[in-house]
């Protein structure tokens, strides 16, 4: 059908779009000398549910890109930075503090996986439950799909992903399934000494978490999957200049001046 369209050399176009889902419609205005004017014919002439795809997918108004004689308007992708740390490392705490301060949206990998395993008549849910027990991490299919849920949902633009990339799988399911629809930023690293993850977890559990992983059992599981797939991911990023590391281990309020620093320098207000 987009080759129809191009080949058809603009005529099409008008008619034709409102067929197209959005990432055509703009593939296709790319490749033809689509003028502001002509867009905004377009627009008017495209259907409500395209245009609605438009608003949803933020487009900064009146800001248009002018690449040889193309004219169309910019899209804004959604900001991601990805938050990881040991278990108990304070990753949540932190979040929570980011989204008061700086309006990010806070998606858990964790707590999406803790919600799909708790829906009635999920096919994931016996899946998840084994693998949060044995500390181990839920195949990316599952969890990536729940993260781009949550991010379409929320009709927002800037995430704190925690608690992902997990794993190499992670990783390269994130890659094919995510890295072109993101402007990923950088990795937020709560470097947090083993014993004080265990005491924080174990202090979590005792205070009522009803977390099925917060006992000793399946904390020895979870740092050795941190250790083995985790460590490696974020050296990784490190290598590419990606991680801002912060020291996890004082008072939430002290680390928190810290992760502050980081955002107000990376342009955050
Ligand atoms: N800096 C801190 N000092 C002391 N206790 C903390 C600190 N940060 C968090 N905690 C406490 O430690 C526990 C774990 O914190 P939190 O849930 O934020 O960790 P997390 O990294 O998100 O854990 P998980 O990966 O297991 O979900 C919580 O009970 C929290 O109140
Ligand atoms: N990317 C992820 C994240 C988490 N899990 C599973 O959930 C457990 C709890 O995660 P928290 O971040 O809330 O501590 C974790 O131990 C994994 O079993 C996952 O599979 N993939």
């Amino acid at each position: 059908m987009l080759n129809a369209a191009i080949r058809s050399g603009g005529t099409y176009l008008y008619r034709d779009l409102c067929k197209f889902n959005y990432s055509t419609a703009i593939s296709v205005c790319r490749q033809f000398n689509t003028t502001q004017g002509q867009f905004q014919k377009l627009a008017q002439f495209c259907s409500k549910s395209i245009l609605r795809s438009f608003n949803n997918k933020s487009v900064t108004h009146n800001t248009y890109v002018k690449t040889n004689k193309i004219i169309m308007p910019e899209e804004q992708k959604p900001q991601v930075v990805f938050v990881l740390g040991g278990p108990g490392a304070g990753k949540g705490t932190q979040c929570s503090k980011i989204v008061e301060r700086f309006q990010f949206v806070h998606l858990s990998a964790g707590d999406l996986l803790r919600e799909e395993r708790a829906r009635e008549g999920s096919e994931y849910g016996t899946l998840i439950e084994s693998y949060i027990r044995d500390g181990k991490i839920v195949p990316v299919e599952v969890t990536c799909s729940l993260l781009e849920n949550a991010m379409q949902n929320s009709g927002k633009t800037k995430f704190l992903i925690d608690g992902f990339p997990r794993n190499q799988d992670n990783l390269d399911g994130w890659t094919r399934q995510m890295s072109d629809k993101v402007d990923f930023l950088f990795v937020l690293f709560f470097n947090c000494p083993e014993d004080k993850c265990v005491e924080r977890c174990l202090a979590r559990g005792q205070a009522g978490s009803g977390r099925s992983d917060d006992n000793l059992e399946s904390l020895k599981k979870r740092i050795q999957t941190y250790n083995n797939d985790s460590l490696p991911i974020i050296k990784h990023y490190e290598q590419i200049g990606k991680v801002q590391q912060i020291d996890a281990n004082p008072s939430a309020d002290e680390v928190f001046k810290n992760v502050e620093k980081v955002f107000v320098d990376a342009g955050f207000q």
